[in-house]
Parts: C-alpha cells; sequence; structure tokens
C-alpha cells in the first residue's frame, strides 16, 4: 500500500503532538514535529541573546545552526548543533518567545525546506501550524484539530506538573491564548485552517477517541 501524508495542524496543546504520535506508530509511518524546530532556534537565540524582533538577525542565526529531528521510541528526539534538546526547549522561558522567532520570513523558509525533505517520498504524520497550508499542501489526509482554551490549559497544566513546572492554570491560559493570537495574525504562513482539512474538536474526547477519529480518515483515504 501506498503510503500517504498526513497534516496535523491546530493551536496550542490541542493535542496534536499526542494524537500525531499514535497514529504514526499504529500506520508505521515517521512522526515529525515541526513546533520542535522552531522551539530548538528559539533556545539557541535566547542563548546566544540576539534581537528576537529582527528576521535579519533570526536568519544570520540559522546559517550557523543545525538542527535535526531523530524518531525514538516515545516520539522524537531533537538536537541543535548536535546536543539534545529535547527537554530544554519545553521550558516556558522558550515557551513565551517561540511565537515571535517563528513569525520570521527567514526563519520559515529554511524550516518549511528542512520539513519537505524529512517528509520526502515516506509515510509521515506531521503536526505543526501550516503544515496543510504550506509544508505538504497536497497530504492526502488534512485535520485541524482543536479544543477550548480552557481545557488545553488545564492540559497543558496536568502535562507540566509531571515535568516540575509549576506555572499557575490562569497564567498558562493567557500564555496560550496569545501564542494563538499571534501565530493566527502573523503575515508568513499564520495558523489556519487548510480549505481542505477536516475539523477536529478535541475538547470532549479522549486520547483514544481522538487518535481514532483520525486513524478511521487515514484508512478510507489508504483504501
Ligand atoms: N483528547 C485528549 N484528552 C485529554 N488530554 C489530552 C487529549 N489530547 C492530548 N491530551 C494531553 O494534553 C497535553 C497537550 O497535548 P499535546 O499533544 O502536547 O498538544 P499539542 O501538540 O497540540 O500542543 C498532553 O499532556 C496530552 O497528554
Ligand atoms: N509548523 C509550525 C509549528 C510551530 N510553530 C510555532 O512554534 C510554536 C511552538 O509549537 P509547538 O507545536 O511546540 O507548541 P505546543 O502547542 O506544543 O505548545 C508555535 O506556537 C508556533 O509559534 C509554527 O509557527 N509553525
Amino acid at each position: 500500500m501506498k503510503p500517504i501524508q498526513i497534516a496535523i495542524d491546530g493551536p496550542a496543546a490541542a493535542g496534536k503532538s499526542t494524537i500525531a504520535k499514535i497514529v504514526a506508530e499504529k500506520l508505521g509511518y515517521v512522526y515529525i514535529d515541526t513546533g520542535a524546530m522552531y522551539r530548538a532556534i528559539t533556545l539557541k537565540a535566547l542563548t546566544e541573546k540576539i534581537n528576537l524582533a529582527s528576521n535579519e538577525e533570526a536568519g544570520k542565526l540559522l546559517q550557523k545552526t543545525e538542527i535535526d529531528l531523530q524518531p525514538s521510541e516515545d516520539g522524537q528526539l531533537v538536537f541543535l548543533d548536535k546536543k539534545d534538546v529535547t527537554e530544554a526547549i519545553r521550558s516556558q522561558h522558550v515557551t513565551k518567545a517561540v511565537s515571535q522567532m517563528a513569525a520570521h520570513e527567514l526563519v520559515r523558509l529554511r524550516m518549511v525546506e528542512l520539513q519537505q525533505q524529512l517528509a520526502e517520498g515516506r509515510g509521515v504524520v506531521m503536526d505543526g501550524r501550516d503544515i496543510g497550508t504550506h509544508v505538504l499542501p497536497s497530504a492526502a489526509l488534512k485535520v485541524f484539530m482543536s479544543a477550548s482554551v480552557e481545557e488545553r490549559a488545564r492540559r497543558r497544566f496536568e502535562e507540566n506538573k509531571n515535568r516540575d513546572i509549576l506555572t499557575p492554570l490562569e497564567e498558562l491560559q493567557a500564555e496560550i491564548a496569545m501564542r494563538d493570537k499571534m501565530d493566527s495574525e502573523r503575515k508568513v504562513a499564520p495558523l489556519r485552517k487548510a480549505e481542505d482539512a477536516i475539523f477536529l474538536d478535541t475538547t470532549n474526547l479522549t486520547i483514544d477517541q481522538a487518535a481514532g477519529e483520525i486513524l478511521k480518515l487515514a484508512e478510507e483515504r489508504l483504501m
């Protein structure tokens, strides 16, 4: 059976990567979390203290940066200049700055190029904000996944607790809403549902139910 490309987009903490990982594993496909790449370059920008508002400085930084994603047992490992930054890119410090870096045209050009190379000629489940609209416009299955902002904040709060990140729920909700706004309003490849994407509201779905919905849609396209 010829493998397909599956694009999953949506706002922060909707469940994209959790579900994408399950779907990829079930189908034997590669899982690619594109948000991790934007987080990695943001971590470097913060470490090198570049001006986060400058497209040119971000572009220059990228020229001397190597970002590599490798499949692992529980998803994906992220390497920044050969160093494993899988955990470091999840800090609140990075989370708060990432939408500003991700808005730069020079950053997006390079990331999209890398993402398309990673997806070429194989079965992939890729999650992000612009996968269905820009990165894999001919993906056989596009899903736009969302949930209420209250539910998304609650999920991230629970997830953070397991990582010893203790940001209050209200602060998380405000951060998520701000990031969604910045991601949706940026000029280059804003967060948007592709016209041919299927909308999936996971507010009242369990993880298994959400993954089941996408697997069903994938199977229809594989027949
Ligand atoms: N349908 C769901 N019901 C309950 N919790 C979920 C659901 N989907 C995801 N989660 C949990 O919500 C958190 C955020 O999910 P994640 O996959 O990281 O979202 P995203 O990739 O969209 O940012 C994770 O802790 C995950 O386990
Ligand atoms: N394809 C993508 C993926 C992420 N991003 C940016 O990267 C940020 C982090 O993405 P993420 O998927 O790791 O975020 P979470 O929803 O997991 O918190 C987003 O808020 C966007 O600013 C993007 O612009 N385009």
